[in-house]
């Protein structure tokens, strides 16, 4: 089963007045690809591929610059929220059983006036991140009202989970990535650019650069490729929206390969981790039992624990 592209233009950002036969369309389209491959590549959402390139490309530069340079904002030294900063490579195993992923990370997971940010050669990284982390918060919220029209419930029932985007109070990050050229030679068994897992929040919206290797476990268990579709955006379901539909919507375990041997390329990728706010009791919306009711903080918290465990 292939990942569907879907095209949003109707609902696009900045649009009003969309028609509810427009919207239940769409909403029916969407239910239909997060209940299938829980993965869908979404064309004319409004965000433009120059918006994405500007934040790749700033991304880039912090990235490049000496490790004494990103130390000092490293995640877990700031104070006001433990998942903002950066993350060095091999620092995270999304698949424990492997070793650490080759990959380099920051996460804007606050957008607190108490957040140091780097600025040194890298002067407007904070604007472009946080305007890039608001203009995907309401892509997010317009998937997250279709999601729950899709099943036919009131938009409310996600959207009124997901207020407190952007404060301290709610889990959801902009996750920069960069994946360094690879030396076949120094790679450890099994190690890849990142292990297999499924996202623990509600959805992630991916942006890639052109390199490829993202890969995507189809319902029947084999990997399928998820390339980059210049000017679309892919989203896909996570863990804790599965529990809350009753597995209705499906967090889809995906992967980031090594490139082929002898391949020096870089890659990079933009994610949206879209998180319920921090003390929403998340229990299953079709009022079945399939899963407890769980506060979604202390769920997040749980899966950091499993990511970070070997440190
Ligand atoms: O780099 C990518 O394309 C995806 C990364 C990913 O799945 C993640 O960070 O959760
Ligand atoms: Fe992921």
């Amino acid at each position: 089963m292939e990942i569907p592209v879907l095209d949003f233009s109707v609902y696009e950002l900045g649009k009003t007045n969309v028609s509810v036969g427009n919207l239940e369309k769409l909403s029916a389209e969407v239910r239909k690809a997060f209940t299938d491959v829980g993965f869908v590549y979404l064309k004319n959402t409004g965000i433009n591929q120059d918006e994405v390139d500007k934040v790749m490309g700033i991304s880039k530069k912090f990235f490049s610059l000496p490790e004494s340079m990103k130390k000092p904002f490293s995640r877990g030294g700031f104070s006001c929220n433990e998942n903002h900063g950066w993350i060095s490579v091999e620092t995270e195993s999304l698949n424990p059983r492997r070793p650490g992923d080759l990959k380099e990370a920051f996460n804007t997971a606050s957008l607190s006036s108490d957040i140091n940010w780097p600025s040194e050669g890298v002067e407007d990284f904070r604007d472009v991140q946080v305007s890039f982390f608001l203009r995907c918060k309401e892509l997010s919220l317009r998937v997250l009202r279709l999601m729950a029209l899709g099943l036919g419930l009131e938009a409310e029932v996600f959207l009124g989970a997901h207020k407190l985007i952007g404060s301290d109070v709610n889990g959801t990050t902009l996750r920069a990535l960069y994946y360094p050229p690879v030396n076949s030679k120094s790679v450890k068994e099994k190690q890849l650019r990142c292990g297999e897992h499924s996202d623990y929040g509600s959805i992630t919206l991916v942006f890639q650069s052109p390199e490829g290797g993202l890969q995507v476990k189809n319902r029947i268990g084999e990997f399928i490729s998820a390339p980059s579709i210049p000017g679309t955006v892919l989203v896909n379901i996570a863990d804790l929206m599965q529990r809350w539909t009753s597995d209705v919507y499906v967090s889809a375990v995906h992967r980031v390969l090594l490139p082929p041997a002898g391949v020096s390329s870089t890659r990079q990728s933009l994610a949206f981790f879209v998180q319920p706010d921090d003390e929403a009791i998340i229990s299953c919306c079709d009022g079945s039992n399939k899963y407890p009711p769980v506060k979604s903080v202390d769920y997040l918290l749980s899966r950091f624990k499993d990511s970070y465990g070997k440190k």
